[in-house]
């Protein structure tokens, strides 16, 4: 399978040398800024799963280089998707599915609308990675999940193939038959988790020594699960005590990537996660209270658009 890595960040790095190291033939299609840095450093993983280089990356920064693909992962920041919106559109014409790993769910009509309902496959993942000061991954959670979809009937075939390919790879992959609702689920998941923990500048341990605290995070998810079913995806209450459950069993430390970046000081993805809820929101009558002062609460630290 050919494929092109567009953002070769924290994920798109993980996945695009996973695949790598089973063979697969893959083109991480960078930036200026980040083509020097590999050239420099290369794509290395630092990851319990399985220490990683990959020997002689294929690294382009034009996208008139590449033939032809048959799938992008897309892995940009939720403020970085205009940017890649001409790139995807070339690919799509040399004949590539395109892959969305990003956090949320806004970006799924927008690439639909850009590139046709055929073109965008339903995509999300469950992992903490960051890049360290050479550019390499740290992955430092036990799982690295990547769940796959189809959102177009004639897409059975590419997920199919995605799928073989990334059995043998040190991926946790999982062909999904219910993409919008795990979609939405991990959307319910992740608003409720970067929000409490970016606004209160606090890893999920001293949120939940804290019940007043922690008690705004089962309002956050039954908000999310009102606007999910307001798009008649069928979250139930069980969806909300999974997710429930899964904050109470994470390792105290553990925190958002979005909280990770603010304290980074690096931009913050909270107007395509907490902004794009609420923009759902009112298109169908909805309020938000809980996302809505979430929202005003990060804000300030959301930083330049870059
Ligand atoms: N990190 C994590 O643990 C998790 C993240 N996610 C989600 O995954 C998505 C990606 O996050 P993450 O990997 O952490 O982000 P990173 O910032 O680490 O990586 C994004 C990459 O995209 C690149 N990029 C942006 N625009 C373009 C472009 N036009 N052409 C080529 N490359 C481009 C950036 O490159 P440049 O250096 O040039 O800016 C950067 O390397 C987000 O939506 C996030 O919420 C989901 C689960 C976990
Ligand atoms: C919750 C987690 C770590 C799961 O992948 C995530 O998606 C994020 O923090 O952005």
């Amino acid at each position: 399978m050919k494929i092109v890595v567009l953002g070769a960040g924290a994920l798109g790095a993980y996945f695009g040398a996973r695949w790598t190291e089973v063979g697969q033939d893959v083109t991480f299609l960078v930036r200026e800024k980040r083509a020097k840095q590999i050239r420099e450093h290369g794509i290395q993983l630092h990851s319990k799963q399985g220490e990683y280089k990959v020997s002689d990356p294929k690294v382009v920064e034009e996208v008139n280089d590449i033939q032809d693909a048959d799938l992008v992962l897309l892995a940009v920041k939720g403020y970085h998707l205009d940017g890649t919106m001409d790139t995807l559109k070339s690919l799509v014409n040399k004949g590539a599915k395109v892959l969305p790993i990003l956090n949320g769910i806004e970006h799924i009509p927008i690439l639909q609308q850009e590139l046709g309902k055929e073109s965008v496959l339903g995509g999300l993942s469950f992992i903490i990675s960051t890049l360290d000061d050479k550019g390499h991954v740290v992955h430092s959670s036990p799982f690295h999940d990547l769940v796959y979809g189809v959102l177009h009937p004639s897409q059975q075939s590419v997920v199919e193939e995605l799928d073989r390919i990334s059995e043998n790879a040190k991926i946790g992959n999982k062909l999904s038959e219910s993409i919008s609702e795990e979609l939405w689920n991990k959307y319910m998941f992740i608003t409720a988790f970067s929000g409490i923990t970016t606004a209160s500048n606090l890893p999920i341990g001293e949120i939940r020594n804290y019940k007043e605290t922690f008690d705004l995070v089962k309002n956050f998810l039954q908000e999310m699960k009102t606007l999910a079913n307001g798009y008649e995806i069928p979250l139930t209450d069980e969806h909300v005590e999974n997710a429930l459950n899964k904050l109470k069993g994470l390792p105290d430390e553990a925190t958002s990537s979005m909280h990770q970046d603010r304290r980074k000081g690096l931009t913050l993805e909270v107007d395509h996660l907490h902004g794009g809820a609420l923009r759902l929101a009112e298109k169908i009558g909805l309020d938000l209270p809980y996302t809505r002062t979430t929202y005003g609460l990060i804000k300030p630290f959301e930083n330049e658009m870059v």
